[in-house]
């Protein structure tokens, strides 16, 4: 297990503060979603934990090491993520996708175990593309390839997930399988979704970003009000507590207000 530290994480662009002292823990085996409207800085913070980006203030720690000074290879056997880049793959078939996964864990052009190939396996058929193991990536729709990406991911038997919007493309049954499945990997789990419904179900705590600070942070009960859709999102909407776990649900009404409030332009 680890524990993932955003240490006062700050990011300036071009002079632009994208990210804003950020301090947020995600601990042993906990799911934390990283919510917000667009451009509030969700993705670039995710960047620095996947380490696509250096921050220019404070630091990303896993176990209170410092990741930018962990070689690349090792902060790979700990970190896996699910980015929103790297579109352009080569036309591998999906078992070849999901065996990079294993990468990290291999010297040179070391051949993967029976253990590998059985974890390989097994992570297609956790994810229901095992049918396809054969197809080329290029060839899938974007949920299936979603998936895929997915099963690389697990089977780096990472011990922090960082997963930026892994419901795009999704049909509502994957939406909810890969879900679950991360509330119940035991993982440290920090995750960007858009979809606040979801979000509340699927994290122990929700990390609310507004123009790159963290504006609230805490259990979805706690954080997932009507003052904070309309403070951060710029939303009148309703919430109310699931039926049957009890758990926050905004109901939006189309014709209620919105306003631009909470975003950055
Ligand atoms: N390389 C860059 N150069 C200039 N601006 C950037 C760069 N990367 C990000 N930004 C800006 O930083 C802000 C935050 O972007 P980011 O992608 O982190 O937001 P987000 O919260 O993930 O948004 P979304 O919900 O739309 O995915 C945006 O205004 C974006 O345009």
């Amino acid at each position: 297990m680890a524990r993932l530290l955003l240490d006062d994480l700050s990011v300036s662009i071009d002079g632009a503060a994208i990210v804003r002292d950020l301090a947020l823990t995600v601990g042993d085996g906990e799911v934390v979603g990283l919510v917000g409207p667009n451009g509030s800085g969700k993705t670039t913070a995710l960047r620095c934990v996947y380490r696509a980006l250096r921050p220019t203030g404070g630091a990303v720690r896993i176990d209170g090491e410092e990741l930018s000074r962990m070689p690349l290879r090792d902060s790979a056997r700990v970190i896996a993520a699910l980015t929103q880049e790297g579109r352009a793959d080569l036309d591998f078939t999906v078992e070849e996708v999901v065996a990079l996964g294993r990468a990290p864990h291999l010297r040179g052009n070391q051949a993967l175990s029976a253990r590998e190939r059985e974890l390989c396996r097994a992570a297609m058929a956790r994810m229901e593309v095992l049918h396809l193991a054969g197809r080329g990536v290029l060839s899938l729709s974007g949920g299936e390839r979603q998936r895929v990406l997915v099963a690389r991911a697990l089977v780096q038997e990472p011990r922090v997930l960082v997963l930026d919007e892994p419901t795009n493309h999704l049909d509502l049954h994957h939406q909810i399988r890969l879900l679950s499945m991360l509330k119940g990997s035991g993982l440290s789990v920090l995750v960007t979704l858009h979809d606040l419904n979801l979000a509340a179900s699927a994290c122990d705590r929700l990390a609310v970003l507004s123009r790159g600070a963290l504006v609230a942070c805490g259990p979805p009960a706690e954080v997932l009000t009507e003052d904070l859709l309309r403070e951060a999102f710029g939303v009148e909407a309703s919430v109310v507590p699931h039926p049957l776990t009890g758990v926050p649900q905004v109901l939006y009404d189309l014709g209620a207000a919105t306003t631009t409030k909470g975003n950055p332009e």
